[in-house]
């Protein structure tokens, strides 16, 4: 299968290097430059202390067409917008697209893309690109796939793959794939950004734990989550399985940039707020994380 992969990051070298396992992978870069890094060296993938090679094509983003079979999104989800807007004039209408950004800000644009195909993923492996070419994968997970709009056949060869260490689900429902996803970031992401720390110690440091149970309460409160248990379970499990992982909120509050807790907990704030629940630690940790953007001066 041919896979065009926007986003050399870490999410992007991750699904890069399993997916050019078995299919022709071409990344689309925002640079030239690493565009030949990886087209020299391939995508190196360090696990467990080895270091694996696929060798995949890549291309900064001007030149994507459209013509592969499935276009991967890999950026973050406030990079999404110019992302779609340079390529809109390129967009076939028979292209399938798609995506993998943590939270629920962006699905209230995918409605008006004009295309045919539209898949939401959900990520749980933790992973962190080093330099252009290579990416360490700290927590290995499941990518939950499930169709927006259109059909599924190109994305069935996805669940049908089999990768030693890269498994995929199929969902029936790309609404429960995305609020389970939410619920993990909403706890996970920006307690560790806010104590610094990685995600295991949020499970191991017992009073991070309390903060983290009363964080999840006003998270299932505010989305009236059925199925409560079910979903502490796995924001555990995510936990425990990405514990030496630093989240990507984290990462993004240590290196300065913007972070993606508008889409977040912006959007359960917002959530809340419509239906007049009050949810102080909601609040307290939204702002916690938007004063530290503003404090390193990320576009706010
Ligand atoms: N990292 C993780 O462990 C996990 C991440 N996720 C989610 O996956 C998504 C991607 O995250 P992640 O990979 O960590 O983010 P990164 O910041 O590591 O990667 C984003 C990549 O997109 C590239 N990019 C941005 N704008 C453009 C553009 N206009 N043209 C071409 N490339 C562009 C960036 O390039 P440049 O650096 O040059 O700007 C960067 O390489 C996020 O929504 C995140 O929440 C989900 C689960 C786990
Ligand atoms: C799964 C988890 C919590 C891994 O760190 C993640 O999605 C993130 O960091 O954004």
């Amino acid at each position: 299968m041919e896979i065009a992969v926007i986003g050399g990051g870490s999410i992007g070298l991750l699904f890069s290097y399993y997916l050019g396992r078995k299919n022709r992978v071409t990344v689309y870069t925002r640079t030239e430059g690493q565009s030949e890094a990886i087209r020299a060296n391939g995508i190196h993938l360090l696990k467990k202390g080895c270091d694996f090679r696929a060798g995949v094509n890549a291309a900064p983003l001007e030149k994507w067409t459209g013509r592969e079979e499935l276009t991967i999104l890999a950026v973050k989800q406030y990079q999404l917008q110019s992302v779609l807007n340079s390529v809109a004039e390129r967009m076939p209408g028979d292209a399938s697209l798609m995506f993998l950004q943590n939270g629920m800000g962006h699905v209230k644009w995918l409605s008006e893309l004009p295309v045919k195909n539209i898949y939401i993923g959900s990520v749980e492996h933790g992973a962190m690109a080093i330099g252009d070419h290579s990416v360490s994968h700290n927590g290995i997970g499941v990518t939950r796939v499930a169709v927006y709009k259109g059909e599924a056949g190109p994305i069935k060869h996805f669940t049908e793959m089999e990768l030693v260490d890269f498994p995929v689900e199929m969902a029936d429902d790309f609404r429960s794939v995305l609020i389970g996803k939410l619920v993990v970031n909403a706890v996970i992401n920006p307690l560790t950004a806010a104590f610094q720390v990685r995600n295991g110690e949020l499970l191991d440091n017992p009073f991070f734990y309390e903060i983290f149970k009363d964080l999840f309460s006003e998270v299932a409160m505010a989305l009236r989550l059925e199925d409560k248990e079910k979903h502490f379970a796995n924001i555990v499990s995510v936990c425990r399985k990405t514990s030496a992982n630093s989240s990507s909120m984290l990462k993004d509050i240590e290196a300065g940039r913007q972070t993606e807790i508008d889409g977040i907990l912006g959007y359960i704030l917002e959530e809340a707020e419509g239906q007049n629940i009050d949810t102080p630690i909601i609040r307290t940790y939204f702002r916690h994380i938007k004063g530290k953007e503003f404090q390193r001066g990320a576009s706010i």
